[in-house]
């Protein structure tokens, strides 16, 4: 029930026959320090993930965001009588590969359930789930918070993965205001979600925050979900309680569909807050849902109240148990290996996980642990930064600043994505080796890197020629220079005689080692 859109709840809704009518960072948060006897913030989170398929969990209708209305719907989805769903072998991969990298146990063989709820946008009556086994069990994900002045403190924490389980997805409810009515679209009708439950282990909204964004990496680089929030491919359930430190834990509340990491730590510490005012009111928390208002900033109870009803979860008929091999030798004689699902296989190909890769660039390159989350975070910016250090001799710490400070400044300004960079690796590269080997000084090295994103199809060496932005290093010339400032001059020159002053001191790097001229004058 809780991966549905519930935020009109209590809306006139068509009748069950008119489906088809509509054919047409980081900041300090008090709220994570705990004091002893004081109530404190409890969290878990209920996280749904669309697994990133071509095709929906039981059916061959295929997935897309922005497709018009029920124009990706089959039978099986409209629930027509006679059909049957078929298991979609790409959705279980993409969750045994997800249970792996949050170190789960894989369930060799799992099992699903009917999940029964009367909704309109569920034509069934039930949604296909698995709650008496679902497919992996008792991971546990470390995220990492920045703390400190500089956010230079790395914080490490731990959440533990009660399960991951699959099932369908719902449809969705359009309330037309205008004509007083609502409407069903069900192209998002049995896509196949990832549902992870995550253990109680955090304490207010900043840590929930930082644990739904390191998921939300963890997914990207296994490319198990696209874990767009704004396109509703990751949903974040948050049930929240408080108790004091040592008693049992107290009531929970559940604030539904929240759409940002941002308003997910908005919604649970303002919740905390009024659940201690409440008890410290002498009142009690209700076991309740609730709903994020960004607006007022405020949680609201939802008129349904989810614990209250029997779902009358039974085994799905129509499905037998999912089994999954560990290896090619432990399957069974018959079994086509391509058809089957071998972890061993989907372990060998797990990509670098966030955290390894935020570890390695801290070793390799020296930099500092706040510039590796910054790389990590944007997508494609650490490929940005290799190719970058592969085509120049500058050090690592050098260059780290241009591409988290010049490059993502640039980018986040125009709201671009690191592929939409207008200036290539190699050509930050070409201009921070012309600065390194001294043809420019830094400030230039700026300029002309300003000019090199207003202007894409120019080279750095293009625009400092262009320009005429290049340091002089021939000493003939130089002494030239400096003999027509002087003879431009007479006057000063005379009048700062005899006293001996160093006007200029002019850099000169010969073969990258640096000299002072200084220019006497008698
Ligand atoms: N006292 C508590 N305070 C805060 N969170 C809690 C507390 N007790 C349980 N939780 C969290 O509540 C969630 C329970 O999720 P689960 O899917 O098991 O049940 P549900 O919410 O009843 O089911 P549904 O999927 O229908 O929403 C977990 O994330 C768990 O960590
Ligand atoms: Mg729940
Ligand atoms: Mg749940």
């Amino acid at each position: 029930m809780s991966n549905r859109s519930r935020e009109q709840e209590g809306k006139r809704l068509l009748p069950l026959n008119s489906w088809f009518s509509f054919i047409s960072t980081s900041y300090f948060d008090p709220l994570c320090l705990s004091a002893p006897h004081h109530l404190v913030g409890v969290v878990g989170l209920e996280i749904h993930a669309q697994v990133n398929s071509n095709t929906k969990l039981f059916s061959s209708s295929p997935v897309c965001f922005s497709a018009p209305p029920n124009s990706l719907v089959s039978f099986f989805d409209a629930s027509l009588p006679g059909t049957l769903p078929v298991l979609n072998r790409r959705c279980v991969e993409a969750a045994v590969m997800t249970g792996l990298a949050l170190n789960c146990t894989i369930n060799r063989k799992s099992l699903f359930d009917r999940k029964h709820y009367f909704y309109a946008d569920l034509p069934a009556g039930y949604q296909i789930t698995q709650q008496r086994q679902p497919i992996a069990v008792d991971g546990m994900m470390t995220y990492s918070r920045l703390e400190g002045k500089k956010g230079s403190q790395v914080i490490r924490r731990n959440v533990r993965i009660k399960q991951i389980q699959l099932e369908q997805d719902s449809g969705k409810s359009l309330h037309d205001d205008v004509h007083s009515q609502t409407l069903i679209d069900l192209n998002r009708a049995g896509v196949g979600l990832m549902e992870l439950v995550m253990e109680p282990d955090m304490s207010c909204g900043e840590e929930a925050a930082a644990a739904v964004r390191e998921l939300q990496l963890i997914l990207q680089a296994l490319g198990t979900c696209q874990g767009n929030m704004s396109e509703g491919q990751l949903r974040v359930d948050a049930n929240v309680s408080v108790h004091r430190p040592g008693e049992p834990l107290g009531i929970r509340t559940e604030v539904k569909n929240i759409n940002s990491v941002r308003y997910l730590a908005r919604a649970i510490d303002y919740e905390i807050q009024r659940q201690i005012d409440v008890l410290q009111r002498g009142g009690t928390v209700q076991n309740e849902t609730r709903a994020y208002d960004s607006k007022s900033g405020e949680t609201i109870p939802m008129r349904d109240k989810e614990g209250l009803q029997d779902y009358r979860f039974m085994p799905e008929p129509n499905l037998p148990p999912l089994i999954v091999y560990e290896d090619n030798a432990s399957l069974p004689t018959g079994i086509d290996a391509c058809q089957a699902v071998v972890v061993q296989k989907i372990r060998e190909g797990l990509p670098e996980l966030p955290s390894v890769k935020r570890d390695r660039l801290v070793q390799t390159y020296g930099i500092l642990p706040e510039h590796s989350f910054t790389l990590v975070n944007e997508d494609g910016l650490v490929e940005f930064f290799e190719a970058v250090l592969k085509a120049t001799k500058k050090e690592p710490r050098k260059v780290i600043g241009w591409v988290t400070n010049e490059l993502l400044g640039h980018l986040k300004q125009k709201d671009m994505s690191v592929a939409e960079s207008p200036i290539s690796p190699l050509a930050l590269a070409e201009l921070l080796e012309l600065q390194e080997t001294g043809h420019i000084s830094s400030s230039v090295a700026k300029q002309v890197f300003q000019e090199m994103w207003r202007s894409s199809d120019k080279s750095p060496l293009h625009i400092i020629q262009e320009q005429d932005l290049g340091l002089v290093s021939d000493a003939t010339q130089l002494h030239k220079i400096c003999q027509k400032v002087v003879d431009l001059h007479p006057d000063e020159v005379r009048q700062t005689i005899p006293i001996i002053v160093n006007i200029y001191a002019v850099k000169l790097l010969i073969s990258n080692k640096s000299y002072y001229i200084i220019i006497w004058f008698i």
